[in-house]
């Protein structure tokens, strides 16, 4: 079948000008849970969201991107693997086409249908979050993914705001939201050292990806795909959709479980 659009500009090219594309720690792996290794000295994570500041919702090309105030420790994420406590800088998704999983981990070699990503940064032991982005313990990144079945009870407060955000280059105010909201009750993770999963592919990222799924409908799914890839000027009218990075080689890297 026609791989899609971003499949051909897409993970399959980075590497000519992102040669790190085939580094010793990218992102996403796929995860086998029972090749992980439980480590009890891996504590719980917190994350303490209840002060944080949603700023807007913007279409950057790749994603749906829900960005955060971060001049100081108002929303952070602690414990479990990390060493500081890590800034919430924003949170985006990835998912497929209509009826095609589009995580971007996997586990056992299942994909879910979307996975949800909040990236938080290092902001103890770097001045800025570019900086941090470029650090090998520089960002943290909550990877929580989705399952369709029930309509969830608050996505929709991101899905009504998308028709706003069509284009590639929208941005529009997206205040007062807590992504406490979109977690699933179960904080139980695994956690491994990685890259973010689109160029510039920094190998910058400690992961912890949750265990349990949160639960959305297809139909709210399905309102990510009027998003498009293309800016409003652009002739052609490029869907997103199946924006996601395929696993990558683990490359001896250890994949701890929380228990
Ligand atoms: N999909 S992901 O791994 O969570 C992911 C998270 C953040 C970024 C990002 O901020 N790129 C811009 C930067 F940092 F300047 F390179 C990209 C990907
Ligand atoms: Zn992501």
């Amino acid at each position: 079948m026609s791989r899609g659009w971003f499949a051909v500009t897409g993970p399959p090219v980075w590497h000519k000008n992102y040669p790190v594309a085939q580094g010793n720690r990218q992102s996403p792996i796929d995860i086998i849970p029972h090749q992980t290794s439980h480590d009890p000295g891996l504590g719980p994570i917190t994350l303490n969201y209840d002060q944080c500041t949603s700023i807007n919702i913007t279409n950057n090309g790749h994603s749906v991107v829900v960005e955060f105030e971060d001049p100081d420790d108002r929303s952070v994420i602690l414990g479990g693997p990390l060493d500081n406590p890590y800034r919430l800088k924003q949170f985006h998704f990835h998912w497929g086409g209509k009826g095609c999983h589009g995580s971007e981990h996997t586990v056992s070699g299942n994909s879910y249908a979307s996975e949800l990503h909040l990236v938080h940064w290092n902001a103890v032991k770097y001045k800025t979050f570019g900086e941090a982005a470029t650090a090998p313990d520089g960002l943290a990144v909550l990877g929580i993914f989705l399952e369709t079945g029930d309509d969830h009870r608050w996505l929709h407060m991101i899905t009504d705001a998308l028709y706003m955000v069509k284009f590639k280059g929208s941005v529009t105010d997206f205040k007062a939201f807590n992504p406490k909201c979109l977690l699933p009750s179960s904080l139980h993770y695994w956690t491994y050292l990685g890259s973010l999963t689109t160029p510039p592919l920094h190998e910058s990222v400690i992961w912890i990806v949750l265990k349990e799924p949160i639960i959305v409908s297809e139909k709210q799914l399905g309102k990510f795909r009027m998003l498009l890839f293309t800016g409003e000027e652009e002739d052609e009218r490029i869907r997103m959709e199946n924006n996601f990075r395929p696993p990558q080689p683990l490359k001896g890297r250890k994949v701890r479980s929380s228990n």
